[in-house]
């Protein structure tokens, strides 16, 4: 990294960029647990399991190929989608008893 003229004008540009990643991440995971919300209804209503192993392993597989391609760690792009998968199998199993 070359030196910047004005470091704290560098570090505000850069915040700003966090902020509108960071503001995206938080859209884009309200819309995932909009899309987990109905299937937790579906499976709910058919008697279905809250998780299906299956499905998360091939969820992770694909996951970690992209985390490889984007030079981002797989380990991480791993938890991420358990804590993610873990809160979403948590409201399945609520949506199910408050049957
Ligand atoms: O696809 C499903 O069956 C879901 O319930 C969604 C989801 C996910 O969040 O991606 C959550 C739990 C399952 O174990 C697998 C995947």
């Amino acid at each position: 990294m070359t030196a910047p003229q004005d470091p704290k004008a560098e570090l505000l540009r850069l915040r700003a960029s966090i902020d509108n990643i960071d503001a995206a991440l938080i859209f884009m995971l309200a819309e995932r647990f909009r899309a987990t919300q109905q299937v937790g209804h579906l499976k709910a209503e058919y008697d279905m399991p809250a998780s299906d192993p299956g499905r998360e392993e091939q969820q992770v597989a694909r996951l970690r190929a992209l985390a490889e391609e984007a030079h981002l760690d797989p380990e991480f792009a791993e938890k991420w989608f358990n804590f993610v998968v873990a809160e979403v199998i948590r409201h399945h199993t609520a949506a199910a008893e408050s049957r």
